[in-house]
Parts: structure tokens; sequence; C-alpha cells
């Protein structure tokens, strides 16, 4: 099938951001294009040009995304380059979600990928290397995300490692859901939730410092809940375990939310975050993490740059659930690297 670039003729006052979507015709970019297309996450008023990447065979699908994109007639879709080379799609780009990637099917761990995904990244962080701008902010969504996070900055050597982030945003929000549904107010009324670690089931999900508005009143989550032993135990293995749930219930993985938590990470990333959020970001230590794995942290995102939310207190529970998921993560880099390694890619 023949394909067609389209840059549609609408004149803005501000230069088009360049926004690069891999796995262009799955499932997560189905609802994360359009998000981004019109205006949730770069702004209301800023254009974009988007590029979608996906393999050879799904190009007939793209083209089908491609007309789906033009038929919604979004003001600020300044055009689309839909491409199967990664030269092409990596070029000039301001920003990247890295969605595609095999998911996980049930009963298999998302670690489970690691051997048939980190090859992508790879590649991806060469064509990064050789043709994105050098202030690229990259959103790295395909499983296990973290550690692809790592191996692709490797592979772009010449852009901070800053600008490779992986998202724990979901599982934020599904906690965040979690704690608003059982104390029956809105999601806005709940704040700063963490995620500790990996996107995986050693995952912390930490509410010993989040807050929430009951009654106009604004009251810690464990004061409002009353119920330490549950927050520390079933709470915890719930969020864990969400990505699993759903799987087993739709046979297919998260994906409309797994795109609003893309859009989220970004748009904080980009346009600044009002309360803490949880990134996947190198690790500088903090916390007594090791250096040079992609560990979830809470972040407070200004002048399109995140910082590590410091002097929280990590009693003795809070430590074991952060040597866990960092033990994994160590152990998954040492798998990653040694695949690359071993790949001609
Ligand atoms: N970090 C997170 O919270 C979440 C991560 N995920 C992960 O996101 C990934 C994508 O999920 P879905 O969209 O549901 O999968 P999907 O199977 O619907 O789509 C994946 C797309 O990626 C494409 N693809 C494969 N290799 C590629 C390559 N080298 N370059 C460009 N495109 C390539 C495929 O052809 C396919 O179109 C999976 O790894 C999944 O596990 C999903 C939900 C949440
Ligand atoms: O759990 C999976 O592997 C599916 C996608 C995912 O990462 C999630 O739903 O959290």
């Amino acid at each position: 099938m023949k394909l067609v670039m389209i840059e549609l003729a609408i004149d803005f006052q501000s230069e088009p951001v360049r926004v690069v979507v891999t796995g262009a015709a799955g499932q997560i970019a189905y609802s994360l294009l359009y998000m981004v297309a019109k205006g949730d996450v770069f702004g209301p008023n800023q254009p974009v040009i988007l590029h979608l990447l996906d393999i050879p065979p799904m190009m007939g699908v793209v083209q089908g995304v491609v007309m789906e994109l033009s038929d919604c007639a979004l003001p600020l879709l300044r055009g689309v380059v839909p491409t199967a080379d990664p030269d092409v799609a990596f070029k000039d780009v301001d920003a990247a979600f890295l969605v595609g990637a095999m998911p996980r099917k049930e009963g298999m761990e998302r670690k489970d990928l690691l051997a048939a995904n980190v090859g992508i990244f790879k590649v991806q962080g060469q064509a990064i290397e050789r043709n994105a701008k050098r202030t690229i902010k990259v959103l790295v969504v395909g499983n296990p995300a973290n550690t692809n996070a790592l191996v692709c900055s490797k592979y772009a050597p010449s852009i901070p490692k800053e600008n490779f982030t992986a998202m724990t945003r979901l599982d934020q929000n599904r906690a965040t859901a979690h704690i608003a549904e059982r104390l029956n107010v809105s999601c806005a009324d709940v704040s700063n939730v963490i995620i500790w670690g990996n996107h995986s089931s050693t995952q912390f999900p930490d509410v010993r410092h989040a807050n929430a508005t009951v009654n106009g009143a604004k009251v810690s989550v464990s004061e409002a809940i009353k119920d330490d032993e549950y927050l520390k135990t079933q709470f915890v293995e719930k969020i864990q375990k969400r990505g699993a749930a759903v799987i087993a219930a739709r046979k297919l993985s998260s994906a409309m939310s797994a795109a609003k938590a893309a859009s989220d990470h970004m748009k904080d990333w980009w346009q600044g975050s009002a309360n803490w959020v949880s990134m996947g970001v190198i690790s500088d230590g903090s916390y007594g993490v090791p250096a040079d794995v992609v560990f979830s942290f809470p972040v407070i995102c200004s002048d399109k740059k995140w910082t590590i939310v410091q002097g929280l207190e990590i009693d003795e529970y809070a430590r074991g659930k952060l040597d866990i998921t960092a033990k994994e993560l160590i152990e998954e880099r040492e798998e990653a690297l040694a695949v690359c390694q071993d790949s001609n890619l």
C-alpha cells in the first residue's frame, strides 16, 4: 500500500512540535494519538506534527489510523508522517511515546517480555541518537518499561539521561482512583500517592504521604482510611496486580487507561505538575536506590524538567519494599544488557 504524507494547510502562529508515537497500529496508540492531536498533552494552542512508527506488515493499518486522524478534523494537527523507518520516525522530534512492543499474555510476568522487546529499544535509542533533537523527551510505555528506558538511553549517549523516562503513571492513577472510591470522593481530591520502583508486581504503591479532601477538610489518607494494615497489604497487592486483572478480564492488556496515563505523564513533564507525580527516571541514588536503574520516584515537574521529591521518611517497612523492587531492576538491567550485546541489531 502506498503511504501518503499529509501536511494539513492550517496556519498557526506557534511552531508545531514533532511527536513520535511508536506502535502506532496498536491498541494504546489508537487512544493516545487522539489525545495528543487534540491538545491534551502539549496544550490547547500548540500545533503538533505526528510521526507514526510501526513495523512494515502493519503499515496498512497505520494508513487507516492516518485516515481517521484526518477525519477527526482536529485544528491543532499540522501533519502526519507514517513510516516503518526509525530514522524517519525520530527525525527532529521533540517528544517520543515509545509504545510499540509485544504486550504480555495471561500468566506471564512483564519481565518475560524482556528478551522479545529489549532489541526494539536498542534500535530506537540508536535512531534517537542519529536523528532527534537533543532536547527530546522520551516516555517509554512498552514493557518492561523501566529497563527498556534504560536501554534506550544507553544507545543514545549524547542525549541527557534525564530525558528518558518510563511510565508508572498508570499505577499512580490506579492507586489514586482506588483510594478515591474507598473514600467516596473524586480522584481530584486525592493527592501525592507515590509509586516507587519498577512497573511490575514488585512496585511499591505508597500512600503514607498522600492526602485526601473529605467533607471539605484535607486529611492524610491513612487518617481517612483508618486501616493501615489494609493499606500495607491488600491495597499494595491490588495495585501491583491490576494489570494482570485487566488482562484476565479483557483478554487484552490495558489500553484506554494506559493512553490516558501516557498523556498525563507527558503533559505534566511538558507543562508542569501541580502535585507530586510518579515517573520512572534515572536513579541518582536518592532514598538509597542504586544508580543506573530507571526507578519510579515521586517527582515535581517545572520548566520541562523533573526533580525527585526529597526528604520523605523511609521506615523499615518502606525500606524493605524499595529494596525488593530495586533488586529486580538490577537483575533486569543485567539480563537486558546481555541480550543487547548478544544481538546483532
Ligand atoms: N507502562 C505501562 O503502564 C503499560 C505498558 N504497556 C505495554 O505497552 C506495549 C504496547 O501495548 P499495546 O498497544 O496494547 O500493544 P499492541 O500489540 O496492541 O500494539 C503494539 C504495536 O507495536 C508494534 N510494534 C512491534 N514492534 C515494533 C517496532 N520495532 N517498532 C514500532 N512498532 C512496533 C506492533 O506492530 C503493534 O502495532 C506493550 O509492551 C504493553 O505491555 C501497556 C499498558 C501499560
Ligand atoms: O500488565 C501488563 O503487562 C499489561 C500492561 C501493563 O503494563 C499494565 O496494565 O499495567
